[in-house]
């Protein structure tokens, strides 16, 4: 759903084969109207060659943004490896070399504000080039003039915001305006499933939360605030800023400390236009992680034994993730598990140093790649209510596959939280803490899923769990079995109990679906903007083609369980 100028790729091009020795590349973007962006193999390639490199030094993040940055260093974190195992507590500088002793002296100069994690310091970098006066030109301009110019209206997260007036229109545009927000709005108010719009709830305060520190570095913080940023940039272009790092930057170890969630945010040029796919057979590449040539990766060991190697997820902290060894790694994209890895080690005297970790994409092992192939990766272990949220898309199974189709999506997945909060609440305020705290002792509390895989769809052990101890009375003498995991199955009576209510909660989302379903279908996607009522249309089409593959995703879903417990089985 995202457009650039077409001149803009190969501006992109140009700038990082002249500014960044060792980029290369054999992929092209793909861009025909009406469809998704893509990228493609513009050759066959085999096994082991080279579908794209790219340098550290062209990818965006806190690590390579200090030494040409207008954001005042005291904000940048600091890097925690360290120098040589020999004298470990001593911070050594990676790259650029002046990136930690600036921020370190510029750390005790007078400021209240504390440093940004990695999606508020992008955030601003990219926010900054929305400036009229064009007063912070940088060196990744190229590459940020490729990035999606558009989210409003087609990403979810914009039709929670109310977006501002444009001074420059007429009366009848702002009140075009106005009707097409309304349309967004309604959707997002009727269109979408409890779960979704609860991921959705949970993404608007993460922009909120950054939009309102990265509001306060502008009041307060040199130059921005004798530039007068806090009036001149507006919500809107952190909204823009914000989502285009949500839904392109990859997790990558950097050594900055605190939680890795919220600091290991990198934007890679080209990497970022390859769309998702959890299809093991439609997923191409390989990302393997390389030491960048540096005068400094000699003699010196890294310790960062916290960071993890993720790659393909983003920022919402929900990665796939690669494993490392030694002097390079290889991501194996998909995979689903979060495993953390250190790049402190050292093999044949080379070290992968964060900041100085170039990115390669290899062909499949066994088959290699070809020519015009699309390039796809997976983005995480999402399910299509987080992939809407996050990204605003969710993978649809083909045509002629039917409502089936759905029952085969590897993450294929529904959440009923919402259904154990309102049993919670049922519960009074003590019954509720009681119970929460043996679902946490046990492992199950908030993970209140059906899956579609493996086959067929089931609840979760968690939940199956969750809605025993909910039908427990407060007092009952089998509470400490429970939460010391001695107990499981609680009695006939109990797993009755249980199992109806979630029957009856089935049954609730199979009627509610189908409602949602059907008022999708009434909508009118006709569009009040003259300028662009086309493209809108296609655009409102869009969406409403995957609301309803999810409406029809969660009943099928809720079907195939009712089934069995009609079918008087068990789930445990
Ligand atoms: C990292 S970007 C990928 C490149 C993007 N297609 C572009 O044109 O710039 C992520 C965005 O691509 C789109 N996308 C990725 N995978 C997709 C898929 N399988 N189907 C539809 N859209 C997808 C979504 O809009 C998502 O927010």
């Amino acid at each position: 759903m995202s457009s650039s100028a077409p001149d803009h790729w190969e501006d992109l091009l140009r700038w990082l084969k002249e500014k960044h020795p060792g980029f290369e590349t054999s992929l092209e973007l793909r861009d025909v109207p009406g469809a998704e962006r893509c990228l493609v193999a513009t050759a066959s390639a085999k096994p082991g060659e080279t579908l794209l490199h790219i340098p550290a030094s062209a990818m965006l993040n806190p690590l390579t943004l200090i030494r040409d940055s207008p954001i005042p260093k005291h904000l940048f974190p600091q890097p925690t490896h360290r120098i040589s195992t020999t004298n470990s507590s001593k911070r050594v500088k990676t790259s650029p070399s002046t990136a930690t002793s600036t921020a370190t002296t510029a750390q005790s100069s007078v400021s209240s504000s504390k440093p940004l994690d990695t999606t508020q310091l992008l955030t601003l970098h990219i926010a900054l080039t929305r400036d009229p006066l064009k007063r912070y030109p940088s060196e990744w301009d190229v590459y940020m003039n490729a990035l999606p110019r558009e989210f409003r209206p087609w990403h979810p997260l914009t039709w929670l915001i109310t977006p501002q007036k444009s001074t420059k229109n007429d009366k009848s545009k702002i009140e075009e305006d106005e009707k097409e927000w309304e349309w967004w709005s309604k959707l997002a108010e009727k269109g979408l499933s409890p779960t979704t719009r609860i991921k959705l709830d949970d993404v608007k305060k993460r922009f909120e939360h950054d939009e309102e520190v990265i509001m306060e570095v502008l009041r307060k913080e040199k130059p921005f605030k004798s530039h007068n940023l806090a009036t001149t940039l507006t919500s809107e272009d952190l909204l823009w800023a914000w989502l285009n790092v949500n839904t392109r930057s990859i997790s990558l170890p950097l050594g900055l400390p605190g939680s890795t969630e919220r600091m290991n945010h990198t934007l890679v040029p080209i990497l970022d236009f390859i769309n998702h796919s959890s299809k093991p057979a439609l997923i191409t590449p390989r990302v393997e992680q390389l030491p960048a040539p540096s005068p400094l990766r000699n003699g010196i060991a890294t310790s960062n034994g916290n960071t993890n190697g993720n790659v393909g997820s983003s920022s919402n902290g929900q990665s796939s993730s690669s494993s490392t060894s030694g002097s390079a790694s290889t991501t194996s994209i998909p995979s689903t598990t979060r495993r953390p890895s250190t790049l402190s080690a050292s093999q044949n005297g080379h070290h992968l140093i964060p900041g100085k970790i170039d990115l390669r994409l290899l062909p499949p092992e066994k088959e290699g790649i070809q020519a015009g192939q699309e390039i796809l990766f997976e983005y995480g272990g999402h399910s299509s209510g987080t992939l809407f949220a996050e990204y605003g898309f969710c993978e649809m199974p083909a045509e002629e596959e039917g409502e089936e189709g759905w029952l085969g999506l590897k993450y294929g997945e529904m959440d009923l939280g919402w259904l154990v909060d309102e049993l919670c609440d049922k519960q009074g305020k003590e019954g509720k803490e009681e119970k929460e705290k043996v679902l946490e002792k046990i492992g199950c509390w908030g993970l209140n899923t059906i899956h579609a895989q493996p086959s067929p769809p089931h609840p979760s052990h968690a939940l199956l769990m969750t809605l025993r101890v909910l039908h427990l009375d407060s007092n009952s003498p089998k509470i400490p079995n429970i939460e010391n995991g001695f107990t499981t199955y609680i009695s006939p009576a109990n797993e009755l109990a249980a199992i109806s209510s979630l029957e009856k909660t089935l049954r609730r989302v199979v009627k509610e679906s189908d409602k949602r379903l059907g008022w999708l279908e009434r909508l009118d996607c006709s569009s009040a903007d003259e300028e662009s009522e086309k493209e809108t249309e296609r655009q409102k089409e869009g969406v409403v083609r995957m609301l309803k593959g999810m409406c029809v995703e969660e009943k099928v879903l809720a079907e195939k369980v009712l089934e069995k417990i009609e079918a008087g089985e068990d789930f445990s």
